[in-house]
């Protein structure tokens, strides 16, 4: 092997961050070669302004220095023209997953409540970030346009890259993560009607580039509004997972955001209760907020539905859960002995246990 094939060979394990695959792949590395003990590299980023170049820039150093014989790193950073861009487009573009598509193997959950602050977003990010700590691809969609508050939870305070028409998420923790509130000024109120929302989910499935995925999470509003139909339309394949509280007026509504998918024919996979006791020291438990929601709600959710919608999980009410969300560390990662994060990583070991497949789905046939 030439030496300069031998920097690209190292090249190889550089995994751009955002769309994660290795640079070499990715045609971002220019000229490669070795001057004596000395490695010599350009480094074409997609956009002259990306916000991962430091990232970028140091991955590379240290691949390289991997390498016998290496002991000095020069990295030259630049931009690719437009013609290494389309080429890079097209590479991508052929890789996009359609995941409304009947034979997409990604399994899409939406996460969805009766009301709001019962915990949805926060379980959402915790089963996104266990998943991809254990090694699936996972996507997440912050559809929830009331509270935008995925990327704080998931410690995102970067923009998404644009490679022309084409949108990279940022990731964190391992996932994917989109959100409406990145494409927003925040000081401007948005008051955002059904058709604005149902383009704006629209074009994250088209033009958001998430690759190929295991799992796809939304998080979704609280409540029955648009959204929710939007997704039952765009997304035919997605599952719904029902968040309540155990209080009898949270699971009322609840109720009412499960049954939705009579109408839009989503199957609902269970439910989770949040906030179910709090742990004395004592070690008694106290149900703030009463008892029961979720196994009732289970209950009704059954019987009309017409199939069994188990209570998958309860979560006990945490400091661990609220501080981890808070430091946009997900518990099941900044507190992972903690009761809250060891129930959030069984929930998504169980739902890792089928993670896609065409198993049970009904796919388009012609008879010829
Ligand atoms: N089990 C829990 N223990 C402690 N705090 C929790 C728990 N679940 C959620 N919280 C906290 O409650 C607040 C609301 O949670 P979260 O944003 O996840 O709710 P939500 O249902 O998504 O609300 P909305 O739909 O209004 O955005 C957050 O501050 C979160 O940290």
């Amino acid at each position: 092997m030439s030496s300069n094939e031998a920097l690209f060979r190292a090249l190889d394990s550089v995994i751009d961050p955002e769309l994660r695959r290795p640079i070499t792949e990715l045609g971002m590395v220019g000229d490669a070669r070795l001057d004596g003990t000395r490695a010599e590299v350009t480094i074409l980023l997609t956009i002259a302004g990306c916000p991962l170049r430091s990232t970028i820039e140091a991955d590379v150093r240290a691949a390289l220095l991997t390498l016998p014989g290496v002991d000095q790193v020069a990295v030259a950073l630049d931009v690719m023209d437009p013609q290494q861009r389309a080429a890079l487009r097209e590479q991508l573009a052929s890789r996009r997953t359609p995941f409304s598509d009947p034979a997409s193997l990604t399994r899409v959950i939406a996460v969805a409540s009766g009301k709001g602050g019962v915990g949805k977003s926060s379980i959402t990010a915790n089963l996104s970030t266990a998943l991809a700590a254990r090694g699936f691809k996972v996507g997440l969609i912050d559809a929830d346009v009331h509270g935008f508050s995925i990327p704080s939870l998931m410690g995102i305070n970067q923009n998404p890259t644009r490679v022309d028409d084409m949108i990279l998420p940022p990731v964190a923790h391992g996932v994917k993560v989109i959100s409406i509130g990145m494409f927003l000024d925040s000081n401007q109120p948005v008051i955002w009607r059904g058709p604005m929302l149902h383009r704006a989910l629209e074009q994250f499935l088209s033009d958001v580039y998430f690759g190929d995925l295991d799992f796809l999470f939304l998080d979704l509003p609280p409540g029955t509004g648009d959204i929710a139909i939007s997704v039952s339309q765009l997304l035919p394949n997605s599952e719904l997972l029902v968040v309540t509280t155990p209080q009898s007026t949270a699971t009322e509504v609840a109720e009412r955001a499960g049954t939705i998918a009579l109408q839009t024919k989503q199957k609902v996979i269970g439910v989770v209760e949040n906030m179910s006791h709090l742990q004395m020291p004592d070690g008694s438990r106290m149900e703030i907020f009463g008892s029961g929601g979720g196994a009732k709600l289970s209950e009704s959710l059954s019987d009309q539905l017409g199939y069994p919608v188990p209570l998958l999980a309860q979560l006990p009410l945490e400091e661990a859960l609220r501080e981890g969300s808070d430091q946009g560390t997900p518990v099941v990662l900044s507190a992972p002995q903690s009761p809250s994060a060891m129930v959030l990583s069984a929930l998504a070991e169980s739902l890792g246990q089928r993670p896609r497949g065409l198993a049970g789905r009904s796919l388009p046939m012609s008879i010829q």
